[in-house]
């Protein structure tokens, strides 16, 4: 061992004087406490650099300061602690931090009809900032659902009306035939198409909670439709009728969601797109909606 001082570079004047924007970390793996449920999270850290002088920041002081996180509950109080932290490790360096994170909240879902439950995982970032004393958190999920095309339905029915009147042309209707007939495969000629798809939510909010399993329940009602854990063929038949119940173009599936989220009171502003993925064509059908609170 010998006595020699580590050079410490980040101390060095930068050659060009130049301040930045972020600078920091991305992808530091951590635990996170949401909701009780301890979760596997990556986290991108980071503060603007506006002393241009200086040559670089001190990452080893955001990443300590992100022991706070592995300790206790995540709420935007103490999203604000860490951020402090990094700024009180960057005085004279930084005056604004940031802090995002990545995780997949897995919430259990109970099976529509059946005594079943299952595990559904649904991509949740959280997004805080501490900007000119400002702090604000913002939350980003994407919740999957299944969405069948009104027109393409509406085309269906006329195709089994006209398969009923093709059918049954001259024929005095006998009850129990036109039972049968509609439990036959020619009672459902044409089936309309639906896809698979996913509503993107960007929320700011507001308060002091981090509503994440309020919100995933707010857009999940608000659809009618989302995806399954567990399923037997009476949850599948549920789900055929909810389906049948909750028709949805994108543009129908992006104003519920917008009704939906105006009325939590968390939400201070949101900006939502969902996405189609379409099974008529090789494209998506997207639609998109912002909206923020004006001041009481
Ligand atoms: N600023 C900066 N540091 C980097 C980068 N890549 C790796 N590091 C290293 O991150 C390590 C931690 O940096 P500091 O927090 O400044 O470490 P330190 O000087 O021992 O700690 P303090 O005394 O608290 O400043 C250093 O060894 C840097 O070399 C980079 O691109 N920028």
């Amino acid at each position: 061992m010998n006595a020699l001082t580590l050079p410490d570079i980040a101390a060095q004047a930068s050659r060009q004087a130049l301040p930045l924007d972020w600078v920091g970390m991305c992808g530091i793996a951590l635990p996170i406490l949401i909701d009780g449920q301890r979760l596997t999270a990556t986290a991108d850290a980071g503060v603007s650099l506006d002393d241009g002088a200086a040559r670089g920041i001190h990452m080893s002081r955001l990443y300590l300061a992100l022991e706070m996180l592995d300790q206790q509950p995540l709420t935007p109080a103490l999203l604000r602690n860490v951020l402090q932290r990094f700024l009180d490790s960057h005085e004279g360096l930084s005056n604004n931090a940031y802090l995002r994170i990545h995780t997949d909240l897995l919430l259990k879902r109970p099976a529509l009809v059946s005594p079943l439950a299952g595990w559904k995982g649904y991509p949740v970032s959280i997004e805080a900032r501490l900007e000119n004393q400002m702090f604000h958190v913002e939350l980003k999920i994407d919740v999957t659902y299944s969405s069948t095309c009104p027109c393409s339905a509406a085309l269906a029915r006329q195709l089994i009306q006209q398969q009923f009147l093709d059918d049954f042309a001259n024929t005095p209707l006998q009850h129990e035939d036109v039972l049968t007939w509609l439990g036959s495969a020619n009672g459902i000629v044409a089936t309309p198409h639906s896809q698979r798809s996913s509503a993107q939510l960007h929320v700011e909010l507001q308060g002091e909670q981090l509503p994440l399993t309020d919100l995933i329940d707010t857009v999940e009602a608000a659809l009618g439709t989302a995806v399954q854990t567990a399923v037997k063929r009476a949850d599948e038949q549920a789900f055929a009728l909810a389906n049948g119940q909750n028709l949805m173009f994108c543009e129908d599936a992006a104003r519920r969601l917008n009704l939906a989220l105006k009325r939590s009171d968390a939400v201070k502003a949101f900006h939502l797109k969902v996405i189609h993925a379409e099974s008529l064509h090789a494209h998506d059908a997207v639609a998109e909606s912002r909206w923020t609170r004006h001041p009481a």
